[in-house]
């Protein structure tokens, strides 16, 4: 799937992710009237808004980017319906060719991180038959059980070509309290990396582990130090556009062949038609003004991975 993802990013030209995490707040009241009149104002009701305002923005960026991230905590508060909203997206998502980055932050004891692996990247059995429940083709992975914890990601995607995005350094203002913690010496988030890395020697792609990390593009200056010490590993760069990130400070998360790195934005462009500099798409022209937004972004991170 690294390789995949690589294939796609160097066709599009764009090292870009679509952060798909859709707030009943961002969807047009068009859109919500007819989930409404469906549904009536219930989770079935929001689920459906949140879907079909995913799906406009899904046909008009799926030419000029790679992958979505569909964060699960978005459609999680809205209970099974939202669920569903999450993988019919992701599914939506494949069929228009784009990769599918489930935002899902697990990691638990072994047993209970091998039913996540399954479930999200994996196949379920249930008597004779195998059922694949959600199509995502990475998620994101919590280190912090360790590696028992991270072991059965490992296993399922290896066994389905598929890969893990491990949290390195975030790109939250209190990443820090632990995540910078010196032990002998060195950064909490530089044991981390290096283990990361070292996950990722057993599932290399051509050039690139399927293991990746995530690392904040709040904090550039420890993406150039964590570029350097996992040299094989994709870097998934959430904190680009809404969070502060822009494209001059993240040319240090790419390597030399301009290769590396994904940058992340969700906010920044699906709700890009609430910003003045979009403003004229209007409301009814939300999905055409993320489009223009992945295309300025597309602009700005150039000069961060063009050399
Ligand atoms: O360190 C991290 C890890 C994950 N995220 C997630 O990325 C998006 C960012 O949304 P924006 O609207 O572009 O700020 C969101 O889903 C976060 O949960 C992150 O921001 N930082």
């Amino acid at each position: 799937m690294i390789d995949q993802l690589i294939k796609k990013i160097q066709e599009t030209e764009a090292p870009i992710v679509v952060g798909l995490d859709p707030m009943l707040d961002y969807v047009p009241e068009r859109l919500k009237r007819e989930a409404f009149a469906k549904f009536g104002e219930t989770l079935a009701g929001a689920g459906e808004a949140i879907w079909e305002f995913n799906r406009g923005i899904i046909d008009q960026i799926w030419d000029v980017v790679p992958a979505v991230k569909p964060q699960i905590a978005m459609y999680e508060q809205f209970g099974i319906p939202g669920i569903e909203a999450f993988q019919k997206t992701a599914a939506y998502a494949k069929e228009k060719g784009l990769l599918v980055i489930g935002d899902i932050k697990r990691g638990d004891i072994g047993s209970t991180s091998l039913a996540y692996a399954v479930g999200h990247l994996g196949k379920v059995k249930v008597g004779n038959r195998e059922y694949a429940p959600f199509t995502e083709d990475f998620v994101t992975v919590n280190p912090y059980l360790g590696s028992d914890g991270i072991r059965p990601f490992l296993d399922v995607c290896k066994a389905e070509k598929k890969g893990i995005f491990v949290l390195v350094k975030t790109s939250n203002p209190s990443s820090g309290e632990f995540q910078d913690r010196q032990i002998e010496g060195r950064p909490l988030y530089e044991w981390v990396g290096e283990q990361v890395s070292r996950w990722g020697e057993e599932l290399m792609g051509e050039s690139y582990s399927y293991v990746g990390a995530v690392v904040g593009a709040t904090y550039p200056e420890i993406g150039k130090s964590l570029r350097k010490l996992m040299p094989n590993t994709f870097i998934l760069v959430p904190g680009y556009g809404a969070q502060g990130g822009n494209g001059k400070d993240l040319k240090a998360f790419f390597n030399e062949d301009g290769l590396g790195a994904i940058v992340n934005s969700s906010r920044g462009i699906i709700a890009a038609y609430r910003q003045a500099s979009y403003a004229s798409f209007g409301e009814e022209g939300y999905a055409g003004a993320a489009r223009q937004a992945a295309l300025d972004m597309k602009a700005d991170l150039r000069q961060a991975w063009e050399r």
